[in-house]
């Protein structure tokens, strides 16, 4: 198990965030009980659990070469629940694996806390995946032999720790925050899908990490499960002090969270505080014109203005 303080004392020594990361402009970001809260610390460098610093990712070479990250630089703030969004192909999910040490960058830096990761090796970048990130699936990615319980203690086992009395005590908490204290014994085919999320997002929490991405969470969801999943992530913010990154199309889904940031064409393209899903549409829309307006741009795919929301709204 983590030392919940670790990362905390480590962020006083990142060195300033660069002048170039985007800050959300329309409204303070809602303050959060838990570790220090993203908005209310001095050094905006030191409220950040994970920042990437020129990002650049490029697929292929020669006419098939794709920059699907052309200098990305963002922080995500310790507590926060941030939305990543954009068009389909605009570089959301390469974002996500590049701050989560999935993928490695082309160029550029990742920094989770004050731990840069592009420096560490195989092994020092397996450990901390398995504790200091954790992961949200839209395909939920559970052991189908296993209970749920057995699924949400995973990341011990791989780890070979036991499971001491404060990791009990953790788990109990996670599992009563989640809504699955009757669900325990039943293997994932025993669950709804909305159910499987939720032993998703609890195994994720286990070992505290600094942040829990999620990657459409609610993508394989119907609209009632997914309002349930998206709640349960916010209430790992508010409640449980959790930082979560997490991509998606929707922007009714974008709207639980503390901040979106908007991606188009490889690049930051907005930064919009505590979304509604009608500001956060206006944004998609501004962008997808700009794309269309703009031949030198990727055209924008799948998140057409007015698309049906996937979740309800809050
Ligand atoms: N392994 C790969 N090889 C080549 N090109 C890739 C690879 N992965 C992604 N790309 C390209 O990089 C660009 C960004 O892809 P990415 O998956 O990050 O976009 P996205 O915004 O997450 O899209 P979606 O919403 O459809 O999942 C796209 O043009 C994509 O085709």
């Amino acid at each position: 198990m983590d030392d919940p303080d670790r990362s905390v004392e480590g962020m006083s020594q990142t060195p300033p965030v660069p002048s170039t990361v985007p800050t959300p402009t329309t409204r303070t970001p809602a303050g959060v009980p838990g570790p220090p809260p993203a908005s209310s610390h001095p050094d905006p460098a030191a409220a950040a659990a994970v920042r990437g610093v020129g990002l650049r990712k490029t697929y292929g070479r020669g006419d098939a070469q794709v920059h699907a990250l052309d200098g990305v630089d963002v922080a995500f703030g310790r507590g926060q629940f941030t939305a990543i969004m954009g068009a389909s192909g605009s570089g959301k999910s390469t974002l996500l694996h590049l701050l989560a040490g999935l993928d490695s960058a082309t160029a550029g830096q990742v920094h989770l806390g004050d731990t840069e990761l592009t420096s560490l090796d195989d092994n020092a970048l397996t450990e901390l995946r398995r504790k200091r990130v954790g992961f949200v699936f839209q395909s939920f990615n559970l052991l189908p032999m296993f209970t749920a319980e057995q699924n949400i203690l995973l990341p011990l086992e791989l780890a070979g720790s036991k499971v001491t009395p404060d990791v009990r005590a953790w788990f109990d908490r996670l599992v009563t925050t989640l809504g699955l204290r009757d669900r325990l014994t039943h293997r994932p085919s025993e669950l709804s899908g909305g159910q499987q999320q939720r032993v998703a997002i609890a195994r994720a929490l286990l070992t505290r990490p600094d942040v829990v991405f999620a990657d459409e969470p609610t993508g394989n969801l119907d609209s009632r499960s997914g309002a349930e999943v998206l709640e349960f992530l916010r209430t790992s913010v508010r409640e449980l002090g959790q930082t979560v990154v997490m991509v998606t199309h929707d922007a009714q889904a974008a709207a639980y969270a503390d901040r979106a940031v908007l991606v188009a064409d490889g690049r930051i393209a907005g930064d919009v505080a505590d979304p509604t899903p009608e500001v956060v549409q206006a944004e998609l829309d501004r962008l997808r014109t700009a794309s269309l307006a703009s031949p030198a741009s990727t055209p924008a795919r799948g998140v057409a203005a007015g698309s049906t929301p996937a979740v309800e709204a809050r």
